[in-house]
């Protein structure tokens, strides 16, 4: 499903790679923890994937396609078979929960009807049944990123990256977030999902992926954040001692390599936070029926890819929401797009 052959990636300016010589192969329905400190290359490793840099050496597959032959132009159709979830949500800040899932399918031409019945099966999934006409300052921290997932998902993606998708939440919400992902990737999803949380790689055991300066110095399957090691639940991390002239890369990697934030009880405890016990089953079975659709063709409207003009690739902070998602060709017709997106707004 996702295969890395020799993948070295050097970044202009770099002496040393951000990923050196990368042999892996993630296979379809695979939960995969990538792990390591501050600057290992995990985010480099995920926007590998999604095509959004390129390998300097080395060929990338990803549901079947090798990425060095895919032209710019057809970017966005491959990326319609991957949902990215991120660690600041990326939320339109002045359209309403539904609108922002609905969003995604819009932007691919997806009809009225379709796009009526896919948001609030894909809300309700997500836990976030009545609620789309919120919008997303009114929502808390945990419901912002459900939403984020919801956008991610509703075009049914084969694929769900997420890079720290925990990163900004609380360890009880966090254990929600990843009830949800567990839920997802238990329908047939594949979910590489990079992440810094200790307590939540070692209690789902999964596999996981371990870099260290751009080399994959670990890969084991149900593993725990630690190797062998699963840590003890009782365990305390120390504080990182954020001496003066350390500096902020290091204390990161401190805080990253101490501490797990959500600990094994807390996951042990999660509970989906905004579903309901007695829906679960019909929740899971909405997954069940949304990740088996999955595998169809999406029809795309190829009109809406058509860039406008010829050399429209835009540099990247220029980009629209729906061209960093991926959702249309940079440089392509933006009537009715937004160009801001949110962060956490609490
Ligand atoms: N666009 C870029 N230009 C130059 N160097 C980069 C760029 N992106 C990443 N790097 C460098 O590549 C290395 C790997 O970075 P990457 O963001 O992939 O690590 P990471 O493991 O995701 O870190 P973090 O956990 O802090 O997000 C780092 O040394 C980083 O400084």
């Amino acid at each position: 499903m996702i295969r890395f052959d020799s993948v070295t990636k050097t970044y202009p300016g770099q002496a040393r790679p951000a990923l050196n010589d990368i042999g892996v192969e993630i296979l379809r329905g695979e939960f995969v923890f990538l792990v390591g400190a501050s600057g290992s290359g995990k985010s480099s490793f995920l926007r590998l994937i999604l095509k959004e840099e390129k390998p300097s050496k080395g060929a990338i597959h990803v549901l079947g396609q090798d990425l060095g032959s895919i032209s710019t132009r057809k970017v966005p159709y491959f990326r319609r078979d991957l949902g990215v979830v991120f660690q600041d949500f990326r939320l339109l800040p002045n359209k309403s929960v539904y609108e922002n899932v609905a969003f995604t399918l819009r932007v691919i031409g997806k009809s009225r009807g379709y796009v009526q019945s896919a948001v609030p099966e894909t809300l309700k999934l997500v836990g976030l049944d009545g609620k789309g006409k919120r919008m997303p300052h009114e929502l808390s921290g945990g419901e912002q990123q459900r939403v984020a997932i919801a956008r991610a998902i509703v075009n049914k993606p084969q694929i769900l990256l997420a890079d720290e998708p925990t990163g900004n939440l609380d360890p009880v919400t966090s254990a929600g977030i990843m009830t949800l992902l567990e839920r997802i990737n238990a329908s047939g999803t594949t979910i590489v999902m990079a992440t810094h949380e200790a307590g939540i790689v070692d209690q789902m055991r999964r596999r996981v992926i371990e870099l260290s300066a751009g080399d994959i110095v670990r890969d084991e399957r149900s593993a725990g954040y630690d190797g062998q090691t699963v840590r003890d639940v009782d365990y305390v991390p120390e504080q990182a001692s954020g001496e003066a002239g350390e500096s902020a890369q290091a204390e990161t990697a401190m805080a990253a390599v101490a501490a797990p934030k959500v600990t094994p009880e807390v996951m042990r405890d999660a509970e989906p936070l905004y579903v309901e016990p007695e829906a679960t089953d019909a929740v899971t079975d909405a997954a069940a029926e949304i990740t088996a659709a999955a595998t169809g063709t999406i029809q795309v409207d190829p009109e809406k890819l058509k860039p406008k003009q010829a050399g429209g690739a835009a540099a990247s902070e220029h980009l629209t929401l729906a061209e960093r998602l991926g959702l249309r060709a940079p440089g392509g017709p933006r009537e009715g797009d937004d160009d801001q997106e949110v962060g956490p707004t609490k």
